[in-house]
Order: C-alpha cells, then structure tokens, then sequence
C-alpha cells in the first residue's frame, strides 16, 4: 500500500536532511506509529506521502501511485484516496457537525443523493449522531476530533494519515479517539499515525517505526513507545 524506497529529503533551507536513506514498506491494512522526537522527521514522512513536498533522492508509492513522479495533474486523485486528521482538528467554524462532513465530499464533486445517505452513516460510526446540526465551538475537543475522523473517511479511503489526533485530549478522551481509529483500521483502511503519546504506543502494541535525525532506527511489528531507554 505505501513504500518509501531509500528516501531522503533536504529542505532547502536546511544542510541536515530531514529524512535520510529512509525505506519502509506498510502493507494494506496495517496500523503503524510513527514516533521519534521532535524535529525526527515524522511529519516530513507524513507530507511525502501526500506530496505535500517531494524527496530529494529516493521513491515513494501510495497504491498505483508513484508520489514522487506523478504529474500534477494527478495529485487531487492521490489525495482524495489518503484521509487526514490533525492535532488542532482543522473544522471550518461556520459550518456544523454535519456541514463539515459533507463539504469533503462537495468539493470532490460527489451527487447530493450519495452525501445526503452517506453523513449520517458516518456521523453515526463516530458516535455523534444527535449532534449533526452543532458547531465546532458547541462540541468538546474529542467531538471535534470525532468530526474530523468522520469528515477524513467519509470518502472512505485507502489510507487514514493521523498526525498527533490524541495531542490535545485528555487520556480518557484519547482511548475513545483509538478505538475510533482501531474501528476504521478494521474495515481495512491502513492506518498511519504519528504520536508522542507512549501511553497510547505502549496500549496497542502495533507496529511501531521510530524515527531519529531522519533514519529509520526502530521496525516492531507489535512494539511499544520506549524500549530499551
Ligand atoms: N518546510 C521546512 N523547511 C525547512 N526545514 C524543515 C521544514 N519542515 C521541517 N523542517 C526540518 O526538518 C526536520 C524534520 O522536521 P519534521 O517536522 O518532519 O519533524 P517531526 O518529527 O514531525 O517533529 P514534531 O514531532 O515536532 O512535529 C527538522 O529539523 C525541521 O526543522
């Protein structure tokens, strides 16, 4: 599902790279965190399988996707197959619950008919059916991530990028916003997640990719946060 082969990246305004020499391959399906401290390179990893930036040597696949070579043209596609949820949730204030929902798939041009039936379904899976007419500001911070959750696999796609969804929630709220996420894994959305949250590493005991200085220094396929420090 994604392959990043020998990938570095030096940002232009930087002599060290961000990632260097990095290789890995996440079959379709998976649950892996990406951790490492900060400034490691874990959302570099996360913005090149977007091609948010593109490597400076190396290549990297998401699906048929060649990320790195494909033309411009095509990114929207690539795009629209990868969902994303972030650490500050990104809803539009003046939309509600269910207007946020829709709007991703109104800008990918998707029939009223499909969005009207679809919302609901996924509103209910995140468990905030009853709330679709709130607005952002009327929701608690793990309802607001649950929005964004909804609004990144309304389309259902091949991948779900989350990048630290857990850094502004509480421990409790935190272990609902993974089991949502455990739950979208298992319909078989592979599953990318960036954390500094070793509670939530260390309770899952998923594959675990540890970053440091931009290299791959850590693979475990059932790993937790801090092995061996
Ligand atoms: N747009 C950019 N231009 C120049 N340097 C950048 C850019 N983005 C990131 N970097 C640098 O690349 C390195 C890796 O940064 P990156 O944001 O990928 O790390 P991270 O592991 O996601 O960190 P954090 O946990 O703090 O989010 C850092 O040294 C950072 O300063």
């Amino acid at each position: 599902m994604i392959r990043l082969e020998h990938v570095s990246k030096v940002y232009k305004t930087s002599t060290r790279p961000a990632l260097d020499d990095v290789s890995v391959e996440v079959d379709k399906g998976e649950f892996v965190f990406l951790i490492g401290p900060s400034g490691s390179g874990k959302s570099t990893f996360l913005r090149l399988l977007l091609r948010e930036e593109v490597p400076t040597r190396g290549r990297v696949y998401v699906s048929n996707f060649d990320v790195a070579k494909m033309s411009r043209r095509r990114v929207p596609r690539l795009r629209q197959s990868i969902g994303c949820v972030f650490q500050d949730f990104r809803l539009l204030p003046t939309k509600t619950v269910a207007e946020n929902v829709a709007f991703a798939l109104e800008v990918i041009g998707k029939p009223r008919n499909t969005i009207v039936k679809v919302v609901p379904e996924v509103l209910q899976l995140v468990g905030l059916d009853g709330k679709e007419d709130r607005f952002p500001t009327e929701l608690s911070g793990g309802e607001q991530q649950r929005v964004a959750i909804a609004r990144a696999f309304v389309n259902r796609p091949l991948v779900l990028i989350a990048d630290e969804p857990t850094g502004n929630l509480d421990p409790d709220t935190s272990q609902d916003i993974m089991l949502l996420l455990e739950r979208i894994n298992r319909t078989g959305t592979t599953v990318i997640m960036a954390t500094h949250d070793h509670g939530i590493v260390d309770s899952m005991r998923r594959r675990v990719v540890e970053l440091a200085f931009g290299k791959v220094v850590r693979d475990d396929a059932r790993g937790v946060y801090g092995v061996g420090r």
